[in-house]
Parts: structure tokens; sequence; C-alpha cells
């Protein structure tokens, strides 16, 4: 399917919420120079989550972006924000036009192979706009990426290609979980972002 000049993308789940995979949205050559370029200018670290008590120091590094120094907390740890880079205000913009949406920040995520991926959650966090928007880029190696049902565990998955967009919607969160499988096949590199309205 080419949607690459396309505005339109169908809801891929179906029921209780809304997902639109928009497929790539630039040039593989643009695609390419923005994962290069993500990977050296962006503030990587590895992410700390609390989980049953236990502190966890995860392969997966992350960092976190927005309009102002937002603290953002999730699995009980807190992040300040730092202000947008030059690449991350054009992807912004370029997600917010694309989508009609608007965001103010972004978390990213540096999933150095395969081995590394993201367990089932929803991004419910109190600190963000409920029902808001989430838009989600990709860079690097394409990865799989599942949505399950909270009630009737139905699974839907989606490969987010080089440069693509997926847009999470509505009542997504609220009834679906969704998670990155690792997986042995990818041995190269994702870097995903992931932007998001904090309430304020
Ligand atoms: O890596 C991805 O595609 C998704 C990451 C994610 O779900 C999150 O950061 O909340
Ligand atoms: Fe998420």
């Amino acid at each position: 399917m080419d949607l690459f000049n396309s505005e339109i993308a169908s809801n891929i789940l179906p029921f209780d919420g809304e997902v639109n995979y928009y497929g790539s949205i630039m040039s593989l050559a643009k695609a390419q120079v923005y994962y290069e370029k993500l990977l050296q200018n962006i503030h990587w670290e590895n992410d700390k989550a609390i989980i049953f008590g236990k502190l966890i120091i995860t392969k997966r590094k992350v960092a976190w972006y927005g309009d102002q120094p937002f603290s953002y907390t999730y699995s009980k740890t807190t992040k300040s924000a730092l202000p947008w880079t030059r690449e991350l205000l054009e992807l912004k913009e370029l997600v917010e036009q694309k989508t009609g949406e608007t965001f103010n920040s972004c978390l990213l995520n540096l999933y150095h192979s395969g081995d590394e991926g993201m367990a089932w959650h929803s991004d419910d966090e109190k600190d963000l706009k409920k029902n808001g928007a989430i838009g989600s880029l990709s860079f690097g190696a394409e990865r799989k990426f599942s949505f399950k049902h909270k009630a009737t565990k139905q699974n839907v998955s989606v490969q987010l290609e080089k440069g693509s967009l997926l847009i999470m919607k509505g009542a997504t969160q609220t009834h679906w979980l969704h998670r990155l499988p690792p997986t042995k096949r990818v041995k190269t590199p994702r870097i995903n972002l992931t932007f998001r309205t904090i309430d304020i």
C-alpha cells in the first residue's frame, strides 16, 4: 500500500480504540539521516524502573524532551524533559501536519537489537492528557508491534517500517495493551519516538 503522500490511514483496531498506521512518511534516505542524527544527538540514558519493589536498569535506552521541563512519572521513576533539538522539532511538526494533532513532549526509545523490547502496557500515566493522541515514529530496524484487548484478549499486530508513523488515539489506552516483542531475528538498533501531550 503506498501511503507515502496520503493523509489517510485506516484504523487497524476492530473496536474500542483507534490506531492508524500511515506506513513510511518520508524517503528511505531521509529516514536514514534522521536515524543517524538521533543516535548521535539525543541524550540517551538507560531507563530505571521499579518493578515489584526492585530497581531495574533496562538495556533499552530512553530520553525525554518537551516544550517545558515537564516531569513525567512512570514505573515509579520521574524524568525531567530536555529542550527540543532541531531534528525533534522538525519531526514533531511533520507528525502534527500528517495527523492534525498537536504534541508538547516526546519519549524516545533506543532498542540496541531484537533482544530488547517493551512488555505489555498502556500509556495511561496520570501526567498524560486523557485520551490524548500518541504519535509514534520508527527509525532503524523494522520491528513488530502488537495490541491485545484487555477483556477479549484479541491480538492485532503491525510491522513498523523505517520512517513510519503510527498514531494511537481515543479509547485505545483504556481498552488495549501494546508491546514491542523481543525477536531473535533482529540484530540491529531501532529508534522510536512517541510524541505525547502532558496535561498542564
Ligand atoms: O517502541 C515502540 O514502538 C513503542 C514504545 C512504547 O510503547 C512506549 O514508549 O510507550
Ligand atoms: Fe507505549
